[in-house]
């Protein structure tokens, strides 16, 4: 049984044609895949699917052999924006998600500490969100994303508005933690260079349809100085062949 199965899905916007025309994916636990595609190509409404957050007009999408009917703790999200409350302190708004459902406790607050200290917010618990970098923000939404700890995590385009230097830092910070935890991840994006350095499996989108499915075999770890070896950019140059491709 896979972890993720995402069967035939059909979702049509009202008065418009289907925005996700029939997909079938599945995913394994633990597996990190990238859906990528030029803008428009319905990414980020698959991913609302993949969460429950939108119902498919046909097809289903199965989490661990239940169908998913809607969101629940066994989904993380991050979004492109870090969407942090700005009245919260950092531990707050890590916190959130737990004291949406209950008052946080000692535990949570240890756990919440940790994964701050893990993505290098070590002594910014107590600072607000406007104290902080895009980066840092960043960092504190991505640890907000896992402190209930969800099996399965869903990123749309997060780190699109980051520069270079820092968004390489994040991809390391994401791709170390959800190693370490387990996480299976999906991550949608446009950026051909950060779907072949994060993701072990490409589904390239276009027009509403999967048309290409690629396999990432580099070596893990991933570590910044394969985005210079020719391996690297061989697959980006076969992943844009296929995107230009998709679109003649
Ligand atoms: N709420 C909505 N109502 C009607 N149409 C929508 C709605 N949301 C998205 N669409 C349309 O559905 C199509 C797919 O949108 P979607 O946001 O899924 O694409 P995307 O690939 O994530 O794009 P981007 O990379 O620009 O975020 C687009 O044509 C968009 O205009």
């Amino acid at each position: 049984m896979a972890f993720l199965e995402i069967e035939r899905v059909v979702f049509t916007y009202p008065h418009r044609p289907p925005v996700v025309d029939g997909v079938d994916w599945r995913m394994q636990a633990g597996e990190f895949h990238c859906l990528l595609g030029r803008s428009g190509c319905g990414k980020t409404t698959l991913l609302q699917l993949a969460a429950g957050l939108l119902h498919p007009q046909s097809g289903r999408v199965v989490l661990r052999g239940s169908e998913l009917a809607a969101p629940g703790p066994q989904v993380g999200f991050m979004f492109q924006a870090p969407t942090l409350l700005d009245w919260l302190p950092v531990l707050g708004n890590v916190l959130l998600p737990v004291s949406l459902q209950r008052k946080p406790t000692v535990q949570d607050e240890q756990r919440a500490l940790q994964s701050l200290d893990q993505l290098g917010l070590a002594g910014h618990a107590q600072r607000f969100p406007r104290q902080l970098s895009g980066g840092q923000q960043s960092r504190v939404a991505l640890a907000r994303s896992l402190i209930l700890e969800p099996p399965l995590l869903l990123l749309d385009e997060p780190f699109a508005a980051l520069d270079a230097i820092t968004r390489a830092e994040l991809q390391d910070d994401l791709l170390r933690t959800c190693r370490e935890r387990g996480t299976t991840v999906l991550f949608v994006t446009h950026d051909i260079n950060e779907a072949v350095y994060v993701g072990d499996r490409i589904a390239l989108m276009h027009g509403g349809r999967i048309v290409d499915d690629i396999v990432i075999d580099l070596p893990e770890p991933r570590t910044q100085a394969l985005r210079h070896g020719a391996v690297f950019n061989d697959y980006c140059a076969r992943v844009r062949a296929s995107m230009d491709g998709a679109g003649t």
